[in-house]
């Protein structure tokens, strides 16, 4: 008798954001059956926007899903969003195996000052600016295995 079938998991888009402040990063630490307890980019689910059972409005851009996932996760406004990779992400160890495209964007405070509030308390333990070369740990694997080949999300000519 052959193997129950397995149900591939339908690909989903995430987008996540480097949200840069002088040489750190900000990440908060994930409560999710996703990469729960890693340290993970600020981001979400790409929505549709649906209006009624019969009416979508037009998709978000990616741009449009960071800037609303970082406002929703941890009330920071963002500027100068840049697109900078993409990676495909098979999460098969997780209770429920689950496919992401991921979409990685690049990002700077519209106001320096502010500060990263804990607004998904369920969802994230807390946001906390880190030095590029002094990572915490664990780091979310894809943002793990990002750091392990070399990416550097910073601009070249970064004088800031
Ligand atoms: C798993 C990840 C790459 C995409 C989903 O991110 P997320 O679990 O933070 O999703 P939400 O912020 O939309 O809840
Ligand atoms: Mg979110
Ligand atoms: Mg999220
Ligand atoms: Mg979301």
């Amino acid at each position: 008798k052959g193997a129950a079938a397995v149900e591939a998991p339908v690909p989903r888009v995430g987008v996540v954001v480097f949200l840069l402040k002088g040489k750190a990063v900000l990440l908060g630490k994930r409560r999710s059956s996703i990469g729960d307890s890693t340290f993970a980019l600020p981001g979400g689910h790409l929505e549709i926007e649906i209006v009624s059972h019969s009416e979508l409005r037009s998709g978000e851009s990616f741009e449009e899903c960071g800037a609303r996932e970082l406002m929703e996760e941890t009330g920071l406004g963002i500027e100068k969003v840049e697109f900078l990779t993409v990676t495909n992400n098979l999460f098969l160890e997780e209770p429920k195996p689950s496919h992401y495209v991921t979409i990685f964007l690049r990002a700077a405070l519209a106001d320096p000052e502010q500060v990263p509030q804990i607004l998904e308390p369920d969802k994230c333990d807390g946001w906390d600016w880190y030095e590029w070369d002094n990572l915490p740990q664990p780091l979310f694997w894809p943002l793990q295995k990002m750091v392990q080949e070399g990416f550097n999300p910073f601009p070249i000519c970064s004088n800031s």
